[in-house]
């Protein structure tokens, strides 16, 4: 082997039980989330089981195979809700020339069980199954907070534990997004060019911390730490007859808040040298958890996060703001409309 065929060595991501909420498991979080910004977190150690898991990604199928004009009837507007096609999104447009080799399905919060859009026909008898789903997503979320909050030892007085979740607490709209993605095998006549082309982005995600899910053998998912490094679907410490784990990863707003104390990580999917071209499909879902919309992005009452010299603001939006507080919906219309080319 060349030294160019060696294949660049994975992420070194902690794999963490999250059924306590205790210190421990805190400290072992922010820990993790203060180093790579990625985590795996066991599935059986959350509220989500398996089944539901495999159940959304059938879901996903069938609505990725639907025909093209009933994904058009849903096409993605500037809410962000929404059926995006092949190409139509840059995720780093600095370095693409040609959009994500991808297409994504978006819903946003659901209210009393029903969707707050149109559902394409497929998948119009799954209501209550992707209301569960996205219910499930937010309430792992709500305690990921809770324990964030807890590692970075937030002010007693200030709220203490509760003081990111409270900020999550669905009381009004929020850019909260559930995204189904399907990365279809690159066709012959594409003239894909690996290493030019890419089926997503370099980029960092948006919100206070996403969830995403992975199935086996689909891997491409590739984190940028020191270099590009693939990140595994099942880490070396999880039997690979155990379910993948989830990868919770720290958005730009957590980081931002946080002054940068927990990273946000640049990531993106690539077709793993490991598959040729023709390659397969890969499937993945994503969780993109938000604080309400009016949430002020005041600093966060933390002595931890006083004594590390961390103050609110480590990235652009607050220097545009110059010192204003932003909310959480201003911060995330702005990057949305660096991906989308919207206006802000
Ligand atoms: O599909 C993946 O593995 C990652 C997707 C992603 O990073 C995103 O949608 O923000
Ligand atoms: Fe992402």
């Amino acid at each position: 082997m060349s030294t160019a065929e060696i294949p660049p060595e994975q992420a070194q991501i902690p794999v963490i039980n999250v059924s306590q909420i205790d210190t421990e498991t805190a400290d072992r979080l922010v820990d993790a989330a203060a180093r790579f910004g990625f985590i795996f977190v066991e599935l059986e150690s959350t509220n989500i089981d398996y089944n539901s898991v495999q159940h959304m990604f059938q879901l996903s199928k069938k609505f990725f195979s639907s025909p093209r004009a009933e994904k058009e009837k849903c096409a993605i507007s500037e809410n962000n809700k929404g059926w995006s096609s092949i190409l139509s999104e840059t995720l780093d447009p600095e370095h693409q020339t040609r959009g994500d080799f991808k297409e994504a399905l978006n819903f946003g919060e659901f209210k009393d069980g029903r969707a707050q859009q149109p559902l394409p026909d497929s998948l119009v008898e799954d209501e209550s199954t992707l209301n569960d789903f996205f219910a499930s997503c937010h309430n792992l979320c709500v305690r990921l907070l809770q324990l964030f909050a807890m590692g970075l030892k937030i002010d007693e007085e200030a709220g203490g534990k509760d003081w990111f979740s409270s900020r999550h607490d669905q009381s009004g709209p929020s850019g909260s997004i559930l995204r189904l993605l399907h990365y279809p095998i690159i066709p012959s006549d594409a003239n894909y060019v690996p290493g030019k082309d890419i089926r997503a982005g370099a980029h960092s995600d948006y919100g206070s911390i996403t969830l995403l899910f992975q199935r086996p053998g689909q891997e491409g998912l590739e984190i940028l730490d020191k270099g590009w490094q693939p990140a595994p679907v099942h880490p070396e410490s999880v039997d690979k007859s155990r379910p993948p784990p989830i990868l919770v990863n720290i958005g730009d707003l957590l980081s931002y808040w946080t002054g940068g104390y927990l990273k946000s990580t640049v990531h993106r999917v690539v077709v793993p040298p490991t598959a040729s071209i023709s390659g397969e499909d890969r499937y993945s879902m994503a969780f993109f958890c938000h604080p309400v919309d009016t949430t002020l992005l005041v600093p966060v009452p933390s002595a931890f996060l006083r004594e590390k010299g961390k103050k609110r603001g480590a990235m652009e939006v607050d220097l545009e703001s110059k010192g204003k507080v932003i909310t959480a919906a201003q911060h995330l219309k702005g990057r949305l409309a660096a991906t989308y080319g919207w206006k802000k």
